[in-house]
């Protein structure tokens, strides 16, 4: 059985005159990322709900970590969000309460010791990258801190699931990278990531799966898919789209023998030859053939070359020196790979260190002010070891979900290790 699972799930709000969702199918298995796309009114947001159980389906049946979700009483529902961590897209941090406070606080209702407290804020507060902001208020964050205190939260308790409603809605596409690198690398971590997002160029980038709600259904769901569907809505910007995917293997197939002027040439009328501006763009950061032969298996696929990517490719197309769908002028990906070093495997010296530090606001992190780091990397975020996670949530224990996670999450850190 799948870690999420979704069996001709419909839900009908009160007095609607449609459903939300309509005999919506779907198995997300422990470890996956899946941005969750359509338009407004699609039913994203519906789907969150019922998976935090903040709304009950009408019909059908949804299981999480072998729970079946309508058996959950009221009482029970606190217990069973312990093992789901929540992102907002407006961050609902607690307005009166330190970053420091805000991350201690989600762990404090769970009943995790204080001793633990202790080693955790500071280990989850530096993997997102705000060592040294311990003190602000909320008030005094940039959106993108705003978001990685409201990431900082969710992970601490290093929950099986990650559920995330429009994490980057309020963010300008620099901060947004910050903020994917770091649900990249938690979910590298072994945690599950669902996200609604509208963001094309996030999407596009991170080449995951891709499930594409209309009117209530299900009409897509594709591993390493893209934001528009040619398939389903063939209008033109999407049928441009699925042109430029083309272009795209075409100039990485011509790589090797095609001069790029010659490629930049290639496009007679306006469409053509923003397609192959933007192929020329992109090819410029793809393996030749060659290199990408004697890199790998002869059986690699283009696909799986873009897979592989994710927030790298992300940065690179945020900061290509184009201007982004709405117009942004994107900065140097220098100044935006942000959140640092991530998160130290948890040794005796960094607990003490870090329980003993006491947070200094005007200390200097490694990322300054949002989008103004002082690490000079243009190399993706490096995956972070999970902070030692308090006592997980019965449910959860009992499915032995959370104790995979936890496997997956040393394999993870020892392999990193190993590099
Ligand atoms: N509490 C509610 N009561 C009644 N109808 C609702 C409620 N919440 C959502 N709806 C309706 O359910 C449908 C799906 O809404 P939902 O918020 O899930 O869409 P969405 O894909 O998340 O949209 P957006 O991208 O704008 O956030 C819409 O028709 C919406 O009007």
């Amino acid at each position: 059985m799948a870690l999420i699972d979704l069996e001709n799930v419909s839900k009908v709000y009160d007095r609607a005159t449609r459903p939300a969702l309509e005999e919506v199918n779907l198995h997300i298995n422990r470890g996956d990322f899946v941005f969750l796309v359509g338009a407004s009114g699609a039913g994203k947001s519906t789907l969150l709900s019922l998976l935090l159980r903040e709304e009950e389906i009408s019909t059908g049946k949804i299981s999480v970590a072998g729970n079946d979700l309508r058996r959950i009483s009221h009482r029970h529902i606190p217990h069973y969000r312990r093992g789901i961590g929540f992102i907002f897209q407006d961050y609902k941090l607690l307005e009166n309460m330190t970053v420091w406070e805000n991350v201690a606080f989600a762990l404090e209702v769970i009943g995790t010791k204080r001793s633990t407290i202790k080693s955790i804020v500071p280990q989850v507060l530096e993997a997102v990258g705000l060592t040294g902001k311990e003190k602000r208020m909320p008030h005094e964050l940039s959106g993108g801190e705003a978001q990685r205190v409201a990431i900082a939260r969710a992970y601490a308790n290093h929950p099986a699931i990650i559920l995330a409603d429009e994490p980057t809605g309020n963010l300008d596409p620099t901060t947004s990278v910050g903020i994917m690198e770091v649900l990249e690398a938690i979910n590298r971590t072994g945690t599950t990531i669902v996200m609604a997002t509208h963001n094309e160029e996030i999407v596009n980038s991170m080449r995951k799966r891709v499930v594409e709600l209309h009117n209530g259904r299900i009409v897509r769901d594709e591993e390493n898919g893209m934001y528009d569907s040619a398939l389903y809505f063939p209008d033109e910007e999407a049928t441009n789209k699925s042109r430029l995917e083309q272009a795209v293997r075409t100039a990485r197939e011509i790589n090797d023998v095609l001069p790029e002027s010659q490629l930049s040439q290639a496009g007679t009328n306006t469409a053509d030859k923003d397609i192959v501006e933007e192929a020329v763009d992109m090819s410029k950061f793809m393996p030749t053939s060659e290199s990408a032969n004697a890199a790998s298996d002869s059986s690699l696929t283009v696909d799986d070359l873009e897979a592989e990517e994710g927030v790298a490719r992300l940065a690179r197309n945020v900061h290509s020196g184009r201007t982004g769908r709405y117009g942004q002028a994107f900065a140097s990906a220098e100044q935006t790979l942000t959140w640092g070093t991530g998160l130290n495997a948890a040794s005796d010296d960094n607990q003490e260190a870090s329980q003993s530090q006491q947070p200094d606001d005007d200390k200097e992190s490694n990322t300054d002010d949002e989008g103004k780091s002082s690490a000079s990397t243009s190399t993706p975020a490096t995956v972070p070891a999970p902070p030692a996670p308090p006592a997980p949530p019965a449910f959860l224990v009992r499915d032995e979900v959370n104790e995979k996670s936890r496997v997956t999450s040393q394999d993870n850190s020892d392999e990193k290790d190993g590099e």
